[in-house]
Protein backbone atom coordinates (compact mmCIF):
# COMPACT_ATOMS: atom_id res chain seq x y z
CA UNK A 1 0.00 0.00 0.00
CA UNK A 2 1.11 3.34 -0.97
CA UNK A 3 2.14 5.76 1.91
CA UNK A 4 -0.50 9.11 1.95
CA UNK A 5 1.68 11.93 1.09
CA UNK A 6 1.76 14.05 4.46
CA UNK A 7 0.79 17.22 3.41
CA UNK A 8 -1.84 15.16 2.12
CA UNK A 9 -2.37 13.57 4.89
CA UNK A 10 -2.23 16.56 7.57
CA UNK A 11 -4.74 18.80 4.81
CA UNK A 12 -7.56 15.89 4.58
CA UNK A 13 -7.81 15.23 8.28
CA UNK A 14 -7.20 18.67 9.95
CA UNK A 15 -8.02 16.10 13.49
CA UNK A 16 -5.11 13.57 12.74
CA UNK A 17 -2.11 14.09 15.20
CA UNK A 18 0.90 11.48 14.39
CA UNK A 19 2.63 9.60 17.01
CA UNK A 20 6.50 10.13 16.58
CA UNK A 21 8.88 7.92 17.99
CA UNK A 22 11.30 8.53 21.08
CA UNK A 23 14.98 9.41 21.64
CA UNK A 24 16.54 7.07 19.61
CA UNK A 25 20.33 8.59 20.67
CA UNK A 26 19.43 7.47 24.38
CA UNK A 27 17.46 4.35 24.24
CA UNK A 28 20.51 3.16 21.75
CA UNK A 29 22.56 4.02 24.98
CA UNK A 30 19.75 2.49 26.98
CA UNK A 31 20.03 -0.76 25.24
CA UNK A 32 24.13 -0.80 25.76
CA UNK A 33 25.32 0.71 22.70
CA UNK A 34 28.35 3.53 23.32
CA UNK A 35 27.45 6.39 21.95
CA UNK A 36 29.85 8.95 23.68
CA UNK A 37 31.44 9.66 20.61
CA UNK A 38 31.70 13.00 17.89
CA UNK A 39 29.46 10.94 15.72
CA UNK A 40 27.45 9.89 18.64
CA UNK A 41 24.21 7.67 17.73
CA UNK A 42 25.79 7.37 13.80
CA UNK A 43 28.40 4.99 15.79
CA UNK A 44 27.15 1.56 14.76
CA UNK A 45 26.25 2.29 11.04
CA UNK A 46 30.34 3.15 11.04
CA UNK A 47 31.43 -0.59 11.07
CA UNK A 48 31.63 -2.36 8.35
CA UNK A 49 30.53 -5.47 10.38
CA UNK A 50 27.19 -3.81 10.45
CA UNK A 51 26.16 -4.41 7.18
CA UNK A 52 27.92 -7.71 6.41
CA UNK A 53 27.06 -9.62 9.07
CA UNK A 54 22.85 -9.83 9.34
CA UNK A 55 23.30 -11.37 13.06
CA UNK A 56 25.66 -8.36 14.58
CA UNK A 57 24.89 -7.77 18.06
CA UNK A 58 24.05 -3.94 16.66
CA UNK A 59 22.20 -4.79 14.39
CA UNK A 60 19.57 -6.63 16.55
CA UNK A 61 19.69 -3.87 19.11
CA UNK A 62 18.89 -1.44 16.35
CA UNK A 63 16.41 -3.24 14.58
CA UNK A 64 14.70 -4.30 18.04
CA UNK A 65 14.71 -0.38 19.22
CA UNK A 66 12.65 0.01 16.12
CA UNK A 67 10.13 -2.66 16.47
CA UNK A 68 9.62 -1.53 20.10
CA UNK A 69 8.76 2.02 19.03
CA UNK A 70 6.34 0.51 16.07
CA UNK A 71 4.85 -1.78 18.91
CA UNK A 72 4.45 1.21 21.50
CA UNK A 73 2.21 2.57 18.60
CA UNK A 74 5.03 5.11 16.89
CA UNK A 75 3.57 5.71 12.69
CA UNK A 76 6.44 8.11 11.90
CA UNK A 77 9.77 7.51 12.38
CA UNK A 78 13.18 8.73 12.41
CA UNK A 79 16.51 8.29 10.90
CA UNK A 80 19.30 7.67 13.12
CA UNK A 81 21.32 10.54 11.91
CA UNK A 82 21.26 13.61 13.98
CA UNK A 83 25.20 13.64 14.45
CA UNK A 84 25.64 11.67 10.03
CA UNK A 85 26.32 15.31 8.52
CA UNK A 86 29.12 15.09 6.49
CA UNK A 87 31.52 17.20 8.58
CA UNK A 88 31.36 15.40 11.36
CA UNK A 89 31.27 11.88 9.60
CA UNK A 90 34.60 12.84 7.44
CA UNK A 91 36.54 14.39 9.71
CA UNK A 92 35.78 11.82 12.81
CA UNK A 93 35.39 8.14 10.85
CA UNK A 94 37.13 6.50 8.37
CA UNK A 95 34.62 7.92 5.75
CA UNK A 96 36.35 10.73 3.89
CA UNK A 97 34.45 11.14 0.52
CA UNK A 98 31.51 12.10 -0.45
CA UNK A 99 31.03 9.22 -2.70
CA UNK A 100 31.50 6.97 0.88
CA UNK A 101 28.99 9.45 2.52
CA UNK A 102 26.34 9.11 0.22
CA UNK A 103 26.42 5.29 0.26
CA UNK A 104 26.27 5.84 4.17
CA UNK A 105 23.15 7.36 3.94
CA UNK A 106 21.71 5.46 1.51
CA UNK A 107 22.36 2.01 3.21
CA UNK A 108 21.10 3.39 6.51
CA UNK A 109 17.78 4.97 4.93
CA UNK A 110 17.05 1.57 3.76
CA UNK A 111 17.81 -0.40 6.38
CA UNK A 112 15.97 1.89 8.24
CA UNK A 113 12.66 1.06 5.53
CA UNK A 114 13.34 -2.50 5.96
CA UNK A 115 12.61 -2.17 9.89
CA UNK A 116 9.58 -0.16 9.66
CA UNK A 117 7.88 -1.53 7.02
CA UNK A 118 6.11 0.40 3.98
CA UNK A 119 3.18 1.66 5.42
CA UNK A 120 4.90 4.06 8.17
CA UNK A 121 5.92 7.35 7.61
CA UNK A 122 9.85 8.12 7.83
CA UNK A 123 11.84 11.24 8.49
CA UNK A 124 15.48 11.51 7.51
CA UNK A 125 16.85 13.29 10.74
CA UNK A 126 19.53 16.29 10.40
CA UNK A 127 20.78 17.71 13.35
CA UNK A 128 21.42 21.56 13.50
CA UNK A 129 25.11 22.47 12.94
CA UNK A 130 25.88 23.23 16.29
CA UNK A 131 25.62 19.58 16.39
CA UNK A 132 28.82 19.01 15.60
CA UNK A 133 30.21 21.37 18.17
CA UNK A 134 27.78 20.66 21.19
CA UNK A 135 25.97 23.79 21.44
CA UNK A 136 22.70 23.22 20.24
CA UNK A 137 21.45 23.71 23.71
CA UNK A 138 23.48 27.09 24.14
CA UNK A 139 22.45 28.14 21.02
CA UNK A 140 26.26 29.89 21.01
CA UNK A 141 27.16 29.82 17.37
CA UNK A 142 30.36 32.16 18.21
CA UNK A 143 30.90 36.14 17.25
CA UNK A 144 29.31 36.15 13.88
CA UNK A 145 26.34 33.44 13.20
CA UNK A 146 25.22 35.57 10.44
CA UNK A 147 28.70 35.04 8.24
CA UNK A 148 27.83 30.63 8.60
CA UNK A 149 28.13 28.72 5.77
CA UNK A 150 25.31 26.60 6.85
CA UNK A 151 23.69 25.60 3.42
CA UNK A 152 27.43 24.04 2.82
CA UNK A 153 26.96 22.43 5.56
CA UNK A 154 24.13 20.55 5.22
CA UNK A 155 24.24 20.25 1.49
CA UNK A 156 25.70 16.90 1.14
CA UNK A 157 23.01 15.21 3.46
CA UNK A 158 20.38 17.22 1.67
CA UNK A 159 21.42 16.02 -1.64
CA UNK A 160 21.18 12.64 -0.45
CA UNK A 161 17.78 13.26 1.74
CA UNK A 162 16.01 14.78 -0.73
CA UNK A 163 16.45 12.15 -3.62
CA UNK A 164 15.75 9.37 -1.53
CA UNK A 165 12.05 8.17 -2.10
CA UNK A 166 12.10 6.06 1.11
CA UNK A 167 12.01 9.17 3.22
CA UNK A 168 8.70 10.86 3.47
CA UNK A 169 10.04 13.86 5.43
CA UNK A 170 12.78 16.04 6.27
CA UNK A 171 13.37 16.98 9.91
CA UNK A 172 15.41 19.52 11.12
CA UNK A 173 16.09 18.72 14.78
CA UNK A 174 16.74 20.85 17.49
CA UNK A 175 17.72 24.42 15.96
CA UNK A 176 19.30 26.95 18.59
CA UNK A 177 19.52 30.02 16.85
CA UNK A 178 17.92 32.25 14.86
CA UNK A 179 20.52 32.93 12.32
CA UNK A 180 20.08 29.28 11.33
CA UNK A 181 16.64 29.28 11.38
CA UNK A 182 16.57 32.22 8.82
CA UNK A 183 19.03 30.21 6.74
CA UNK A 184 17.30 27.39 6.28
CA UNK A 185 13.79 28.94 5.82
CA UNK A 186 15.56 30.93 2.68
CA UNK A 187 15.83 27.73 0.80
CA UNK A 188 13.95 27.22 -2.10
CA UNK A 189 11.98 24.35 -3.89
CA UNK A 190 15.41 23.16 -5.56
CA UNK A 191 17.49 23.22 -2.07
CA UNK A 192 14.75 21.71 0.03
CA UNK A 193 12.40 19.77 -2.61
CA UNK A 194 11.25 17.78 0.28
CA UNK A 195 8.36 18.35 2.42
CA UNK A 196 10.17 19.43 5.87
CA UNK A 197 9.99 20.46 9.69
CA UNK A 198 11.80 22.39 11.68
CA UNK A 199 12.21 21.33 15.16
CA UNK A 200 13.50 24.28 17.97
CA UNK A 201 15.62 24.01 20.60
CA UNK A 202 13.75 26.32 23.11
CA UNK A 203 15.09 27.16 27.11
CA UNK A 204 12.69 26.54 29.62
CA UNK A 205 11.83 30.14 30.06
CA UNK A 206 10.70 29.91 26.95
CA UNK A 207 12.40 32.08 24.34
CA UNK A 208 14.86 30.33 21.62
CA UNK A 209 18.85 29.35 23.13
CA UNK A 210 20.21 32.18 21.55
CA UNK A 211 17.76 34.07 23.49
CA UNK A 212 15.13 35.27 20.32
CA UNK A 213 11.54 35.46 21.46
CA UNK A 214 8.21 33.29 19.57
CA UNK A 215 6.92 36.76 18.61
CA UNK A 216 10.77 36.75 16.62
CA UNK A 217 10.72 33.43 15.74
CA UNK A 218 7.40 34.00 14.16
CA UNK A 219 8.27 37.25 12.54
CA UNK A 220 10.96 35.34 10.75
CA UNK A 221 8.17 32.92 8.81
CA UNK A 222 5.37 35.96 8.86
CA UNK A 223 7.84 38.60 7.32
CA UNK A 224 8.63 35.83 4.04
CA UNK A 225 5.16 35.81 3.22
CA UNK A 226 4.02 33.72 -0.15
CA UNK A 227 8.03 33.68 -1.06
CA UNK A 228 8.26 30.89 1.82
CA UNK A 229 9.00 27.36 0.54
CA UNK A 230 5.77 25.02 0.36
CA UNK A 231 7.65 21.83 1.65
CA UNK A 232 7.82 24.20 4.84
CA UNK A 233 4.85 21.48 6.63
CA UNK A 234 5.37 21.91 10.35
CA UNK A 235 7.35 24.21 13.16
CA UNK A 236 7.86 22.73 16.55
CA UNK A 237 9.75 21.89 19.70
CA UNK A 238 12.27 19.23 19.97
CA UNK A 239 14.27 18.15 23.58
CA UNK A 240 13.13 21.39 25.22
CA UNK A 241 12.13 20.68 29.13
CA UNK A 242 9.20 18.36 29.54
CA UNK A 243 7.31 20.94 32.17
CA UNK A 244 7.77 23.67 30.27
CA UNK A 245 6.96 22.44 26.73
CA UNK A 246 3.07 22.67 27.02
CA UNK A 247 3.56 26.46 27.19
CA UNK A 248 6.36 26.65 25.40
CA UNK A 249 4.31 25.17 22.01
CA UNK A 250 1.26 27.32 22.82
CA UNK A 251 3.56 30.49 23.10
CA UNK A 252 4.38 29.37 19.63
CA UNK A 253 0.71 28.61 18.62
CA UNK A 254 -0.12 32.45 19.89
CA UNK A 255 2.49 33.48 17.79
CA UNK A 256 1.67 31.44 14.58
CA UNK A 257 -2.30 30.48 14.41
CA UNK A 258 -2.35 28.57 11.72
CA UNK A 259 1.20 26.95 11.36
CA UNK A 260 0.69 23.00 11.98
CA UNK A 261 3.02 22.59 15.18
CA UNK A 262 4.72 19.02 16.06
CA UNK A 263 6.05 18.57 19.64
CA UNK A 264 8.68 16.01 21.10
CA UNK A 265 10.03 16.68 24.34
CA UNK A 266 13.02 15.47 26.43
CA UNK A 267 12.37 13.26 29.35
CA UNK A 268 12.95 16.14 31.70
CA UNK A 269 15.73 14.73 32.85
CA UNK A 270 18.72 16.74 33.32
CA UNK A 271 22.36 15.82 31.84
CA UNK A 272 25.04 16.20 34.78
CA UNK A 273 27.75 16.98 32.06
CA UNK A 274 30.59 16.99 34.99
CA UNK A 275 29.40 13.45 35.96
CA UNK A 276 28.09 12.15 32.91
CA UNK A 277 25.02 11.01 34.15
CA UNK A 278 21.46 11.86 33.28
CA UNK A 279 19.90 13.25 36.68
CA UNK A 280 16.36 12.53 37.05
CA UNK A 281 12.81 14.61 36.93
CA UNK A 282 12.74 15.32 40.51
CA UNK A 283 9.57 17.83 39.77
CA UNK A 284 7.50 15.86 37.24
CA UNK A 285 4.82 18.23 37.27
CA UNK A 286 2.81 16.66 34.35
CA UNK A 287 1.79 13.54 32.90
CA UNK A 288 2.12 12.61 29.11
CA UNK A 289 -2.14 12.33 29.35
CA UNK A 290 -2.25 15.98 30.39
CA UNK A 291 0.96 17.12 28.08
CA UNK A 292 -0.32 15.50 25.52
CA UNK A 293 -3.89 17.20 25.57
CA UNK A 294 -2.30 20.59 25.67
CA UNK A 295 -0.31 20.22 22.76
CA UNK A 296 -3.25 18.97 21.02
CA UNK A 297 -4.96 22.06 22.10
CA UNK A 298 -2.04 23.96 20.68
CA UNK A 299 -2.35 23.09 17.25
CA UNK A 300 0.23 19.82 17.21
CA UNK A 301 0.01 17.74 14.17
CA UNK A 302 2.86 15.04 15.51
CA UNK A 303 3.70 14.38 18.49
CA UNK A 304 6.55 12.01 20.31
CA UNK A 305 9.81 12.19 22.57
CA UNK A 306 13.13 13.18 22.59
CA UNK A 307 16.25 12.20 24.47
CA UNK A 308 15.58 9.75 27.34
CA UNK A 309 11.96 9.36 26.01
CA UNK A 310 11.99 5.40 25.83
CA UNK A 311 8.89 3.35 24.27
CA UNK A 312 7.24 3.28 27.40
CA UNK A 313 6.60 6.41 26.57
CA UNK A 314 5.13 6.51 22.83
CA UNK A 315 2.67 4.05 24.17
CA UNK A 316 1.76 6.72 26.89
CA UNK A 317 1.75 9.54 23.95
CA UNK A 318 -0.15 7.08 21.62
CA UNK A 319 -2.96 6.28 24.47
CA UNK A 320 -3.40 10.07 25.36
CA UNK A 321 -3.75 10.87 21.10
CA UNK A 322 -6.50 8.42 20.46
CA UNK A 323 -8.21 9.59 23.91
CA UNK A 324 -7.85 13.32 22.58
CA UNK A 325 -8.44 13.16 18.49
N1 LIG B 1 16.38 12.47 16.95
C1 LIG B 1 17.51 12.66 17.82
C2 LIG B 1 17.68 11.43 18.67
O1 LIG B 1 16.95 11.16 19.55
C3 LIG B 1 17.34 13.89 18.60
C4 LIG B 1 18.44 14.27 19.52
S1 LIG B 1 18.22 15.78 20.34
C5 LIG B 1 19.77 16.07 21.01
O2 LIG B 1 18.50 10.62 18.41
ZN1 LIG C 1 16.91 15.09 22.24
Amino acid sequence: MARIPLKQLLADDPKKVLVLDGGQGTELENRGIKVANPVWSTIPFISESFWSDESSANRKIVEEMFNDFLAAGAEILMTITYQTSFKSVSENTPIKTLAAYDNLLTRIVDFSRDCIGEEKHLIGCIGPWGAHVCCEFTGDYGPNPENIDFYQYFKPQLDNFNRNEKLDLLGFETIPNIHELKAILSWDESILSKPFYIGLSVHEHGVLRDGTTMEGVAKVIKDLGDKINPNFLLLGINCVSFNQSPDILESLHRALPNMPLLAYPNSGEVYDTEKKIWLPNSDKLNSWDTVVKQYIGSGARIIGGCCRTTPKDIQEISAAVKKYT
